[in-house]
């Protein structure tokens, strides 16, 4: 080893070892950090007023979680070379890799799809349905083993009907999807509201590209973080990454991936972050913390909300009985119309039938597994 490529190490062993030991400094980091926002300072001192000896048991789950993952980021990226490192960039990759058959099979599908005269209906349903599962996988959840989609994305999308509780893709498609179509002449945006990489993003990239190529959007803007966050969200370097790698590849992927870059190049499709998202509010709270974003949204005209951690800041992170309505529980947040796509791995939910709520009843009695496994999904519509 060289005297340089040794004080390198030693340099980074020093910043890894201060990084830690800062996570033993509880608040004080978070506070100094990235506090730019007024409402982000209004928010935390309002929390710890009220709680002055706030502790991960006693504090709302939301929040705390929030603060943990910002806790980290502000560890690291208080030190000299390792600001950018992301300390879960690994798991993400193999998360990646470890599905790259369902992803490879989603890439064909897609190519395919595009030039045969199958009903643009049924692709689009097939690739939001494979978008939705796709959220099965989550690294959080799986302690960071990454083979936690449990069924090809493809097949789930045929065959798993019976375990989204609340099913509207069928009708986002026929009410606000392919009426887009129909209205060549005005500018029509959808936005995903990302979450995971991985097997999750490549999936959400097929949707993406191919609402563009069906003419059913003139732009496409994905919605990333702008720092790690709960283990397996899309970052910008990750996004980079995902794309690289599809590059890469030798057949139906790297195909895919020169169209998608040219739909990049001339911006049909974007990918953006705001701190926003890596905020601990919920959504109803967007308008008055981040005021920008709120407007931004409000021009598009489907919002795609993917995931448990989205969904659960749309509807507050409360116990919403059951059969509540969906909309209400979002107390008042409606930019435009909007679409979560969900696999339920946190207890709240909202909006489902009375029906859904007595099979759950009646197939799991008082236990509330269900409500966690990650095997039940919400497909969850308000129109505007
Ligand atoms: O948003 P995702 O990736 O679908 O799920 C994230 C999530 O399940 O992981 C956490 C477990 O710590 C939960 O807080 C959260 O809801």
């Amino acid at each position: 080893m060289t005297k340089k490529s040794f004080r390198i190490i030693q340099i980074m062993a020093y910043e890894m070892l201060n990084a830690v030991g800062r996570l033993y400094e509880p608040f004080s980091i978070l506070l100094r950090i990235d506090m730019s926002c007024i409402f982000l300072k209004i928010f935390f001192i309002f929390v710890f007023q009220n709680e002055p000896l706030l502790t991960w048991y006693k504090s709302e789950w939301l929040f705390v979680e929030c603060y943990l993952y910002r806790l980290i980021y502000g560890a690291f990226h208080q030190q000299k070379h390792l600001s950018k490192y992301d300390y879960f960039g690994e798991q993400k990759r193999d998360s990646f890799k470890e599905h790259l058959r369902h992803i490879e099979e989603s890439a064909k599908f897609t190519l395919e799809a595009s030039t045969s005269n199958d009903g643009i209906h049924d692709v689009v349903e097939a690739l939001v349905k494979s978008s939705l599962w796709g959220n099965q996988s989550d690294l959080s959840v799986s302690g960071g083993d990454a083979s936690t989609v449990k069924h090809s994305l493809l097949e789930a999308a045929r065959a798993r009907d019976s375990y989204i509780l609340q099913n509207d893709v069928e009708k986002t498609i026929r009410e606000i999807i392919l009426p887009l179509k129909e209205r060549p002449t005005s500018h029509h945006r959808i936005d995903i509201i990302l979450d995971n990489a991985g097997v999750e993003l490549s999936m959400d990239l097929f949707l993406a590209d191919f609402l563009v190529h069906a003419g059913l959007a003139n732009n496409v803007i994905l919605h990333g973080k702008k720092f790690p966050w709960f283990v397996s969200d899309v970052t910008s370097v990750d996004f980079e990454w995902t794309l690289q790698q599809m590059e890469n590849d030798e057949g139906d992927l790297k195909k895919f991936h020169e169209r998608f870059q040219e739909k990049l190049k001339s911006g049909k499709i974007a990918y953006t972050s705001h701190d926003f998202w890596t905020y601990p509010h919920a959504f109803c709270d967007m308008k008055e913390a981040a005021p920008d974003l709120y407007e931004e949204l409000a021009k598009s005209n489907l919002l795609i909300f993917k995931g448990d951690l989205n969904y659960r800041k749309l509807v507050g992170d409360r116990y919403w009985p059951w059969d509540y309505s969906f909309e209400k529980s979002l107390c008042g947040f409606l930019p435009t119309s909007l679409l979560t796509l969900r696999t339920l791995k946190a207890e709240t939910v909202s909006g489902l039938s009375a029906e859904a709520v007595e099979r759950m009843k009646r197939e799991f009695g008082e236990d509330t597994k269900w409500l966690t496994s990650g095997d039940f999904a919400v497909a969850q519509l308000v129109k505007v």
